[in-house]
């Protein structure tokens, strides 16, 4: 893994992927400004040639006609395979940063996704992306052809008449001050619009998950309040950002407009005084007219690159985030369920330790209870046996080693957790029970699905085992979901458990009938329990007391 930090050029990067497509893209629409730059220069000998009354290379008018409809034809043509070609490249953009960006989050530690809401995390997935392809396509769709253009019809128009061209010329560096004036005001407010509407999407993603509670609490006024406050600073923010726009528009019409009447006076003057025929001046003029495009164009562009620039940030920020070393540590050992942990510090906020200075042993097949009031950090010790999160100080051995020496993968592989709070994925309860082991039989599943005391349960549904559960588990109640859950675990066969409240939300004959066949059920494991039910306790080897 490339751990030098990633700049905005990174983003860059990913255009050099699309090396063979974009070179026949901009070949298309090196084309097409080459066709727009032909067509003012073909008026002008046209006209030429009707004011000497002559024929234009030997063509009569109806065939110089078809001529100039083939070329408005092929300019046509070559703009919609530019465009669409660019548009495609843009979207594969979207798709491949979106993947790639997708599977470092995946990678990254805990500690991440503790920090952040999840709607700032979808709101980079979505919003963000599409602000860098678009930004990242749109920059050749306007750059090449824009460039182009101003450079090819500069040239012309210095060669017909050289005063007029410089005239034109001069405009360019008095249009990039005015752009560089307006976009000193523009850039902050298009970074802060960006932000603004990643925390909106934040607090609705966060509502709709915890519709539950604001009804329950006849919140939904309150949060409406909220949503509309966020909504109303967006819109003063987008106020902002709609005035500056729209005043770079008109000063950019303005500019353009007294370019073209610097033109027509040049030379009318000029031809007054004999120096320019009327053909020139019609080439002239076009080549003018044909300055306005790309010069709008550059100030959309310019623009882009302020969200761009947003966007990129956040982006980056989170490309530049370590991932988890799950390919570091290079034993794949197979533990035997063998637990040490000796003097282990660990604090969410600095200096606020949760855990200081813990040290136990566990020995292979014993079964522990951790137990003590709430929030003595119980999970915790479960998170820091699973890697979910590090130590600050001291070591945690399992088998011996050192568990950083021990493939994270390979680690997690072997060590089975059911949470507190179950999640469920939304597909079947037969996709659920397989979820660490897809390539688990019916009759895996079922045995699993018996141990852990769902299977009565399941049965009786309509679809058995092919049950969907609904996005999270909803159409499941708590006690099933445990039940899944605590399945789920025994599937992969782990050779540690660790069960934080297991039992909390079992009817009283699951209860009795998890603590009866514990033993059989957990059979050659090493177990944890956080548990606060005097019941489990009974049934251990081995309590700590927080
Ligand atoms: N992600 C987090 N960020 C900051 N503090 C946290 C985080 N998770 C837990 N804590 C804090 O760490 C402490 C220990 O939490 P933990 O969940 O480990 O307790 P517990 O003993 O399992 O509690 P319970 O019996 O209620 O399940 C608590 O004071 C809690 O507020």
């Amino acid at each position: 893994m490339n751990s030098k930090p990633k700049s905005f050029s990174y983003l860059f990067s990913y255009l050099s992927q699309y090396r063979i497509s974009l070179v026949l893209t901009i070949f298309l629409m090196l084309i097409e400004s080459g066709v727009s730059l032909v067509i003012p220069w073909f008026a002008g000998q046209f006209a030429k040639a009707v004011f000497a009354q002559e024929l234009l290379f030997g063509l009569t008018t109806a065939q110089v006609f078809i001529v100039w409809v083939a070329l408005f034809s092929v300019q046509a043509v070559l703009r919609y395979l530019s465009v669409f070609r660019l548009n495609l490249i843009g979207s594969k953009i979207l798709t491949n940063l979106s993947c790639r960006l997708y599977e470092h989050i995946q990678m990254l530690p805990m500690g991440y996704f503790i920090d952040r809401k999840k709607g700032a995390i979808l709101s980079l997935l979505s919003n963000d992306i599409a602000i860098i392809s678009h930004f990242l396509s749109g920059i050749l769709t306007s750059l090449v052809p824009s460039a182009l253009i101003l450079i090819g019809a500069a040239f012309m128009m210095v060669s017909i008449h050289s005063v007029t061209g410089l005239v034109i010329l001069a405009l360019i560096p008095l249009f990039y001050v005015v752009l560089k004036l307006l976009g000193k005001g523009l850039a902050p407010i298009s970074q802060e619009l960006v932000a603004k509407q990643a925390g909106q999407l934040a607090i609705s993603s966060e509502n709709i998950s915890q519709i539950k509670l604001i009804k329950t609490f006849n919140r939904e006024d309150h949060e409406l309040h909220k949503f509309k406050a966020k909504a109303d600073e967006l819109y003063r923010l987008r106020k902002k950002q709609l005035h500056l726009q729209a005043l770079l528009s008109p000063f950019i019409q303005l500019m353009v407009s007294c370019g073209v009447l610097a033109v027509i006076l040049i030379t009318v003057v000029n031809y007054q005084a004999g120096a320019l025929g009327m053909s020139d001046i019609i080439s002239l003029l076009m080549y003018g007219f044909l300055f306005v495009r790309p010069i709008s164009n550059l100030a959309h562009l310019y623009g882009q690159v302020q969200q761009a620039k947003g966007a990129s940030h956040r982006i980056l920020e989170t490309l530049n985030t370590l991932p988890e070393p799950v390919d570091e540590g290079t034993k794949s050992v197979t533990i035997t369920g063998s637990i040490t942990l000796k003097d282990v510090t660990f604090s969410y906020t600095p200096g606020q330790a949760v855990i200081r200075g813990l040290s136990f042993d566990i020995r292979p097949g014993q079964i522990v209870v951790l137990r003590g009031p709430n929030g003595r950090g119980k999970s915790t010790i479960l998170h820091l046996l699973m890697r979910f999160i590090e130590p600050q100080q001291g070591t945690i051995f399992m088998d011996g080693y050192n568990i950083h020496e021990i493939n994270l993968r390979a680690l997690r592989q072997q060590i089975g957790l059911v949470s507190q709070e179950v999640s469920l994925y939304e597909g079947t309860i037969n996709d659920n029970i397989a979820f660490g082991y897809p390539q688990a039989t019916s009759a895996e599943i079922e045995k699993a699905a018996r141990k852990a005391g769902a299977h009565r349960f399941i049965e009786q549904l309509d679809k058995g085992y092919m049950t969907p559960v609904g996005e999270e588990g909803v159409k499941l109640s708590g006690g099933q979901r445990q039940k899944i859950a605590l399945a789920r675990a025994l599937m992969s066969k782990p050779k540690i458990m660790l069960l934080d409240e297991p039992t909390s939300m079992f009817d009283m004959a699951s209860s009795i009938r998890f603590k009866d066949q514990f033993a059989s059920i957990l059979k050659d494991m090493t177990v944890i329990i956080a548990s606060h039910d005097d019941e489990l306790v009974k049934l251990a080897d081995q309590v700590l007391e927080f």
